[in-house]
């Protein structure tokens, strides 16, 4: 497979797109080549160590999808991987990636998805309707959130008792086991000749 190049889109502390790093650090035929945030007090930007490069957008830029469009295209980009980042997709940088922007959802799709159901909001929700499992959701992106074709779902269980912090715990520890491994067999799902 010719060499594919990776941007991770991120929004806050980064856990996952330090465990991606740390993946494809390991591959030589698929590079992380930038690590783009819409929140220039990200966590993550002071876990870097200059690893990546990396480039803050406002929100406006982050709105602007011919902008990340030209912005991407220009660094070669073949896939995009957003790893807890927090603003829609715009639809000019979907057509640009149809079938190249992948996102971790911490909940099991199509519950607990769409507008507002992020970060604690999902695990305090699956909390509140007493749910005896959750886990994670690994899907292509499509102009509406977390409407995508699923690509993986793994489950982990609930215990009676768990809090919502013990809930994302647990999504969280599958998260880290799971989402590299399961972009990199995408992608070369996507080229295999
Ligand atoms: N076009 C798409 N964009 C994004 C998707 C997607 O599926 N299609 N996934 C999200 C990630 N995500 C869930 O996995 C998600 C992130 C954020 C929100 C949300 O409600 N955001 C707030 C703003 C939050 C903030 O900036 O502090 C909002 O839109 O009001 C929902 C789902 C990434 N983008
Ligand atoms: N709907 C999107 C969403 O809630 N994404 C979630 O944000 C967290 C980011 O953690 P991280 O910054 O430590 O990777 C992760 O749990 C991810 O699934």
């Amino acid at each position: 497979m010719e060499k594919q190049r990776i941007a991770i889109f991120a929004s806050g502390g980064g856990s996952n797109a330090l465990k991606l790093l740390n993946h494809f650090e390991e591959i030589e035929d698929i590079q992380i080549e930038l690590l783009l945030t819409n929140n220039e007090n990200a966590g993550i930007l002071n876990k870097l160590n200059e690893r990546v490069p990396h480039m803050v957008i406002n929100n406006e830029a982050a709105k602007d999808g011919l902008f990340l469009t030209q912005t991407l295209q220009s660094l070669g980009i073949d896939y995009i991987v957003l790893a807890g980042y927090l603003r829609k997709i715009p639809i000019d940088l979907i057509r640009a990636y149809p079938t190249q922007i992948i996102n971790i959802h911490p909940a099991l799709l199509p519950k607990y998805g769409g507008k507002g159901m992020y970060g604690m909001h999902v695990h305090e929700a699956v909390y509140k309707n007493k749910e005896t499992s959750s886990g994670i959701t690994i899907h292509l992106v499509d102009e509406i959130y977390d409407n995508g074709q699923t690509l993986a779902q793994i489950t982990t269980p609930i215990e009676q008792g768990d809090t919502p912090s013990e809930i994302q715990q647990k999504v969280l520890k599958i998260e880290h086991q799971y989402y590299a491994k399961v972009v990199e067999e995408y992608i070369r799902s996507q080229h295999d000749s």
